[in-house]
């Protein structure tokens, strides 16, 4: 029951009436000043939900109010009979005649932006669906990954995956939580992911007929260590013909008809396609990064009430960067152009101009080394603070280690997007045309200025 809020006809003309809390009794242990008064409404305002703690500057120099603007209803309007609320009535709707002021309590979450970009016309309501199931996968993997000890779910699943590596339990419950998702949003046509040998044609697809393409879990030698991890996602304009290929993928004698061919071709894809692309990084935050193509959006998981909640819009990469990350444990193994490039950094002043420095003196910063072994929290990473990643080929992986379609091109579509570069060392990622699902690119993704002085060192 609200104290001091005095029942009214509802007398307000407008077409929003304006609810006054009064919550001082629901302060939830979120310190407050209250000067509490029933006669004249005043009263401590601690928070309308119970998270998120909120200033007493409705407006009014002393107003301790917090209004919500609700739609008109025929219920009795519960208005304050002190002359701040009228103030407050009389600015609010100053406020609507110049267009309606961002609430201070508005909080813009994944599912409201997705909405205002459908709005704004960069994305279709069915991509809007896709988008939104993906992030309930990536909210899922990322309380089985939180759990993974509790509920003995790492170690590995006791098979070798299409990529001759040793799978790990949550990679493929990981995988089936992905496929589930995007199943039950019937909008995606085609399904390719790290886990699955060939594409997956979808049945359920109703509408959209997207291609979604994805790693589920990236960086999985880290799962049982409690480390970063990731799960990387693009996304595919429709085909013009349903991909029916239902050729059953634990068939080793299985030979690709002319249809389920036609299936893998129209997944392959280069990245320059791209409708969207993102990451979602499970780490001391759950970081959910997209781009729909109109630059880069950045959405931390609240675990509170389990929203993406968005915290950087139009995320710039840093031009230049002081940090490399390049596994050197295969430094023999490389070209003697990259082992010269590398050498070099070692010596070489960085030229990034990072506010931090604490020497003034920009000429004599020197590069560092950082390396997490999961190339999310690489990326992530270098995207705010500038620098380069590389996972180069080598003479044991001559194609490189990372594979094109699921993990180089979403990245490279992300980064770019935030003003960065993405190479195979000569090439734009983007513009290379994979020939099959699973072919590895080397690759060298970062600041533009870290990635044009690596390629350098390689023409
Ligand atoms: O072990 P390497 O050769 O340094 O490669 C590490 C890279 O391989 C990956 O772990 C590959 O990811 P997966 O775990 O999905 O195979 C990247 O996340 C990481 O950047």
């Amino acid at each position: 029951m609200m104290n001091g809020a005095m029942p009214t006809s509802s007398s307000s003309s407008s077409s929003w009436q304006l609810l006054h809390f009064i919550t001082s009794s629901m302060s939830m242990n979120i310190s407050s000043s209250s000067s509490s008064s029933s006669s004249n409404c005043r009263s401590s305002i601690s928070s309308i939900s119970p998270f998120y703690p909120i200033s007493n500057s409705v407006s009014g120099a002393n107003n301790n109010l917090s209004l919500l603007l609700l739609p008109q209803t025929n219920k009795k309007t519960y208005r304050c009979a002190s002359t701040q609320v009228q103030e407050v009535t009389k600015t609010n709707n100053e406020n609507r005649k110049v267009g309606r002021r961002k609430s201070q309590f508005e909080i813009e979450n994944l599912t409201s932006w997705l909405l205002k970009q459908e709005r704004q016309g960069n994305i279709d309501a069915e991509l809007t669906i896709v988008l939104s199931s993906i992030s309930l996968a990536c909210k899922q993997i990322s309380s089985l990954l939180q759990r993974a000890t509790i509920s003995e779910l790492t170690g590995s699943q006791g098979y070798i995956n299409v990529q001759g590596e040793d799978q790990r339990k949550l990679d493929f419950i990981a995988n089936q939580v992905f496929c589930d998702c995007l199943r039950s949003s019937g909008r995606t046509g085609i399904i390719a992911s790290e886990e699955e040998e060939v594409p997956i044609a979808v049945e359920e697809t109703y509408s959209g007929n997207y291609t979604v393409v994805f790693d589920p879990i990236d960086g999985s030698s880290n799962i049982d260590t409690a480390l970063t991890t990731g799960s990387i996602f693009g996304i595919y304009t429709p085909q013009d013909h349903q991909c029916i290929a239902d050729y059953d993928t634990n068939d080793q004698s299985m030979t690709l008809g002319e249809e389920e061919q036609r299936c893998v071709v129209s997944v392959c894809q280069p990245g320059r396609n791209l409708l969207a692309a993102g990451y979602c990084m499970y780490s001391s935050s759950v970081i959910f990064v997209l781009s729909v193509g109109k630059g880069v959006f950045s959405f931390t998981l609240d675990p509170m009430y389990g929203e993406f909640v968005l915290t950087q819009k139009n995320i710039q990469i840093p031009k230049s960067g002081k940090i490399y990350s390049f596994n050197e444990a295969n430094y023999q193994l490389w070209d003697d152009k990259l082992k010269k490039y590398i050498d070099d950094l070692k010596v070489m002043p960085c030229n990034s101009k990072d506010n931090d420095n604490a020497n003034a003196n920009n000429n004599n910063k020197r590069y560092s080394a950082r390396y997490i072994g999961c190339l999310v929290g690489e990326i992530h990473r270098t995207l705010l603070y500038g620098g380069i990643y590389g996972n180069p080929a080598n003479i044991k992986r001559k194609e490189g280690n990372l594979r094109l379609l699921y993990e180089c091109a979403p990245m490279s579509y992300l980064v770019e997007q935030a003003g960065g570069k993405a190479t195979d060392g000569h090439r734009r990622i983007l513009d290379i045309e994979p020939d099959e699902i699973h072919q590895r690119v080397p690759f060298f993704i970062g600041s533009p200025e870290e990635v044009e002085k690596l390629e350098k060192y390689l023409a």
